[in-house]
């Protein structure tokens, strides 16, 4: 955690969010402790294989979730794009995880890192008891999390443990065209004919990575092989006090409490 704290990061993670829309800073927690969360989620798992409280859901979703993008409602290949992952919750995560630490602790580096990187004078946490941090699994079954935009600018992720094969998350460079849909939904369409290619980011268990989501294009590709790909979730806001309503709650946890 003590990068977060080095003036060099501050500077390269600005410089690199600025150039390419994503900055990643690798070695922000150690193996050891990647290693630690990872076991308390697997525990969790395991515990969960007959109650099921851990929410576990297959879509398929548009990649422009937007309004402007659900008027058009039409039916082609870039409104069926499938997402599965299970989702610990915010309410499930053990305290003493190490990601819990570098989002709660009042002594954590990590607020005022993002600040500066992300060149604002505000950044709270998301005051959801669900929705703060959550711990994605992606099982190496083919879990993946397809093409999509984030309804905010400031998405924070730490890659926990790296899958054998795929789970590379994957970016459009090209800052979304502001306010015109139909730019936007021809980009999408070339992104998934292959005619532009994303690009891949080089993330290891320990990266932090930072994205400005709302405007880059992004995904994780088909997770294979023997590892789940395990990765936190940190949610931040730039208003105080921002809980999520019951409708976003039912669709990302499954549940309202
Ligand atoms: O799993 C990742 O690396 C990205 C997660 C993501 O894009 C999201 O939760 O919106
Ligand atoms: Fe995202």
């Amino acid at each position: 955690m003590d990068i977060l704290s080095s003036a060099t990061a501050v500077t390269r993670a600005r410089d690199s969010l600025h150039s390419t829309g994503i900055a990643v800073v690798p070695d922000v927690l150690s193996y050891t402790q990647c290693q630690h969360t990872v076991k308390l989620i697997n525990d969790l798992l395991v515990k969960d294989a007959s109650n099921s409280s851990l929410f576990r859901k297959e879509v398929f979703h548009a990649a422009i979730l937007n309004d402007l993008g659900d008027q058009k409602a039409q039916k082609d290949e870039s409104t069926q794009l499938r997402s599965c992952k299970t989702c610990v919750a915010g309410d499930q995560i053990p305290p003493s995880a190490a990601p819990s630490i570098l989002y709660y602790s009042e002594e954590s580096p990590l607020m005022e890192f993002l600040k500066q990187v992300f060149d604002t004078e505000h950044v709270y946490r998301t005051e959801d008891k669900l929705g703060c941090l959550n711990i994605h699994v992606y099982e190496p079954n083919g879990d993946e999390l397809n093409w999509h935009y984030d309804n905010g600018g400031i998405a924070v992720t730490i890659l926990l443990q790296e899958p054998d094969e795929g789970g590379v998350f994957e970016y459009v460079r090209q800052a979304r065209p502001a306010n015109d849909a139909s730019e936007d939904a021809a980009l999408v369409k070339r992104v998934l004919s292959g005619e532009q290619k994303p690009e891949q980011a080089n993330v290891r268990a320990g990266s932090l990575v930072l994205i400005r989501g709302n405007e880059h294009l992004h995904r994780v590709t088909p997770v294979h092989g023997v590892l789940p790909r395990v990765l936190a979730v940190l949610s931040y806001e730039s208003t105080p006090g921002v809980t999520l309503n019951e409708y976003t709650r039912l669709k990302f946890f499954g549940r309202c409490s």
